[in-house]
């Protein structure tokens, strides 16, 4: 092919200049970042808002290895460029674009069908998810309206802490915009089920790929509720397993936060929750039968409007809200004291944007 045309081929697939206007020359034609490689395949389009942070890089990295993703849009409000110039360079199928700062976020959101929001700042030791509220709430409302505004049929999956409030910040704003549907909105959650299924597995002496351990609730301390009375394959617990259990769960976060020491909170085992949520969601976008997940969602499950419990996911994001099943005495238990703080949470979410 003449050298021009094949310059003008990439080029159909680049970035505006004011993007990542990386270019070099080899020799043989301009190779720019955001081209499609030859035999990419058609798939989903994803974004990453808060692409450049611990768990954003990761999760970028393994989602750009995701062959249901066709094109990834990288943003943040640091660091973007860099990162996206780092993963386009993996050679897999889907392109990569950056996107710098709030002047670039319309532009990141237009068109995708799954948004993934681990924008925020994480814990210090000594502090709650709660004390992140703050900062965090006005991220989570700011993405959320733009998202409202840009791909408001997108389904959303929000890490950004306090996930008891911020889920029902991002609910509330889409509601203002009307374009609130709780098919598509949910906590991610998915964290606490890999944590009880290492930690299930590690008592138990089983492969924790074969370990299934619903968690209910929310995604904060007593609000992670496990339910192992219903684990997969069945497991007898003695009591003292399942308050060992229940407590390592609940803290599971806390004691990466201070194994840190200030230098943040779970990142690569988040990302990797992050993205084996992600696939399940896109693997329902594709109509994929029987993707059944743990999610913090609306919910009719009990008398609050948020719960996590496992979801059914399909076409349009979520097919069904599965109840909890049956409890026993302590879960029961669990199950009011989680109840009593995620209404506070949820309520203080809510409330946020009202004002
Ligand atoms: N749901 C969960 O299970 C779970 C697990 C771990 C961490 N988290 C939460 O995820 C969040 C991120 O954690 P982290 O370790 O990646 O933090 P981090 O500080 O390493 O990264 C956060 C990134 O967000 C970016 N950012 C800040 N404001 C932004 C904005 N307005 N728009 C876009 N990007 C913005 C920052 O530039 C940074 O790159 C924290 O709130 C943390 O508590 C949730
Ligand atoms: O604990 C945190 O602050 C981060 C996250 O929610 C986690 O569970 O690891």
């Amino acid at each position: 092919m003449d050298p021009n045309q094949r310059i003008a081929r990439i080029s159909a697939h680049l970035n505006p200049p004011n993007h990542l206007d990386q270019m070099c020359d080899d020799g043989s034609g301009l190779r720019r970042v955001g081209c499609r490689a030859k035999g990419g395949s058609p798939g989903f389009k994803v974004a990453i808002l808060g692409a450049a942070g611990g768990i954003g890089q990761p999760l970028a990295m393994l989602m750009k290895m995701n062959p249901l993703v066709s094109l990834l849009h990288l943003y943040d409000v640091a660091n973007a460029p860099g990162v996206t110039a780092d993963i386009s360079h993996m050679d897999t199928s889907a392109i990569v674009r950056g996107f710098l700062g709030q002047s670039q976020l319309e532009e990141a959101l237009t068109g995708m069908d799954l948004v993934i929001i681990p924008a925020g700042v994480p814990r210090k030791p000594g502090m709650t998810r709660d004390d992140l509220f703050n900062i965090n709430a006005g991220i989570v409302r700011t993405l959320s309206e733009a998202i409202a505004k840009c791909c408001p049929k997108a389904v959303v999956n929000v890490i950004s802490n306090p996930v008891n409030s911020t889920v029902p910040i991002a609910a509330e704003v889409f509601k203002r915009a009307g374009t609130f549907d709780p098919k598509k909105l949910m906590g991610v959650t998915m964290l606490d089920v890999v944590r009880a299924n290492t930690f299930v597995a590690e008592v138990m002496s089983l492969d924790p790929r074969e370990v299934d351990v619903p968690v209910v609730g929310g995604h904060a301390g007593v609000t992670i509720l496990p339910l192992l009375s219903q684990v997969k394959p069945p497991c007898s617990f003695t009591q003292k397993e399942i308050e060992y259990l229940t407590d390592r769960i609940q803290n599971g976060g806390t004691e990466v936060v201070e194994a840190k020491a200030g230098t943040g909170s779970a990142t690569l085992s988040m990302a990797y929750a992050a993205v084996k949520f992600a696939d399940a969601c896109l693997r329902g976008l594709r109509g994929d039968a029987n993707i059944v997940e743990c999610a913090f969602v609306a919910s009719h499950v009990t008398e609050l409007p948020f719960f996590a419990s496992k979801v059914r996911l399909g076409r349009c994001g979520i097919d069904e809200v599965y109840g909890v099943g049956p409890l026993n005495e302590y879960e029961r238990m669990g199950l009011e004291k989680a109840k009593k703080e995620l209404a506070g949470s949820i309520e203080k979410g809510v409330s946020s944007v009202k004002k």
